[in-house]
């Protein structure tokens, strides 16, 4: 059984898979072609699978890939808990600008569809984390883009103490988006 969740954002949603618990653990199908694409419509064909381990306050974004090498993700927790954010950057969208946090668990379960053009970040509040995530593009280093996670015109709350954030020195350093004319 795959649940499909609407959120703010167009075409963004969280999906809920079945989780099967019994006395050794819990069983999941974490991922399944033919149910992603009965609960979503989407034919959509994931080509690259990401993994990342962060510690606690550890921000990775937000991330996109520019122009025809924009991918598509399906994200989820392995081990641990996240905020995890996203941004419509697509000027066509009724959502347009707009931001949404979720949190993702290996308590939840939730996993969160990324559309193509959408900036994507998230924040480990576990002391570790293990994020897992499909893509429909595979990565173009050239094509690699982001915005600052303190962009004013998104005015995200994190909500987590800004001095215990631990970013990337690219991450530091990102755009806002009237740098980058959006
Ligand atoms: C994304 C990616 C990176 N790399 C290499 C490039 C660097 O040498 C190293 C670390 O890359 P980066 O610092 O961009 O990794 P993250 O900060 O986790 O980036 C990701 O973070 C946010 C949350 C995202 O949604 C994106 O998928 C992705 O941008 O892995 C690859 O070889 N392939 C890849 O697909």
């Amino acid at each position: 059984m795959l649940k499909l969740e609407t959120t703010p954002l167009k075409d963004c949603f969280i999906l809920k898979p079945s989780v099967f618990e019994d006395h050794r653990g819990t069983f999941q199908e974490s991922f399944s072609q033919r149910r992603f694409e009965e609960v979503t419509g989407l034919h959509i064909n994931f080509v690259q699978d990401n993994q990342s381990t962060s510690t606690k306050g550890v921000l990775r974004g937000l991330h996109f890939q520019k122009g025809p090498f924009a991918q598509a993700k399906l994200v989820r927790i392995v081990l641990g808990k996240v905020l995890d954010v996203v941004v419509d950057l697509r000027p066509g969208s009724p959502t347009f600008k707009r931001s949404f946090k979720t949190i993702l668990s290996s308590e939840n379960h939730h996993q969160l569809f990324v559309p193509a053009g959408f900036a994507h970040g998230f924040l480990t509040l576990s002391e570790t984390s293990v994020f897992a995530y499909k893509c429909d593009r595979y990565y173009h280093q050239e094509a690699d883009a982001g915005v600052f996670w303190k962009d004013p015109d998104l005015n995200i709350d994190w909500e987590f103490p800004e001095e215990k954030l631990i970013l990337s020195e690219k991450d530091a350093q990102l755009p806002h988006l009237k740098d980058l004319g959006l």
